[in-house]
């Protein structure tokens, strides 16, 4: 994702750098009257450090795994153990066929995020993001939904 100028414009649109997607993001955070708290990395374990102190803090996470998407195991166990909502977010639609407007060049692939994440929001370039954190949002207001206590 730090490359995230480099690529397909066709799939991943118009933001061109991880810090212009991060004020995106927030901005659209601000609109929501919700507070985004943005982290990236391009190693495993930093992820896992800012997932285990962030861990009491949030209410819920938005992820995109990028290339950890297929064999991010120890990532994938961070987040569930955290016990909140966790979105997976895609720029492209990860199970499209190979040629696909807005899928990855190759073909689908399969994550292993989908299996516990509470949701999934890919194929609308930066707008997934959007996507996530108004559900996110509406989500954990519903005390029938996520805003439940946790079991
Ligand atoms: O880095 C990425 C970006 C991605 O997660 C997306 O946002 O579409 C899709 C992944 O397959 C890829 O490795």
């Amino acid at each position: 994702m730090s490359s995230l100028g480099r690529r397909s414009k066709k799939v991943y649109g118009k933001i061109a750098s991880l810090d212009d997607l991060k004020q995106w993001v927030t901005d659209f955070g601000a609109g929501l009257g919700v507070d985004v708290e943005t982290f990236s990395s391009n190693y495993q374990g930093a992820i896992l450090e800012f997932i285990h102190e962030s861990a009491e803090r949030v209410d819920a996470y938005i992820i995109n795994p990028a290339g950890l998407t297929t064999v991010g195991e120890g990532v994938r166990h961070a987040l569930e153990d955290t016990g909140l909502p966790v979105m997976e977010v895609h720029f492209s639609n990860i199970s499209a066929n190979a040629g696909a407007a807005r899928g990855l060049g190759g073909g689908a692939i399969n994550s292993s995020f989908t299996h516990t994440a509470t949701g999934l929001s890919m194929g609308m370039r930066h707008y997934s993001y959007a996507a996530a954190l108004t559900a996110l949002t509406l989500g954990l207001d519903d005390q029938d939904f996520l805003g439940a206590e946790a079991d």
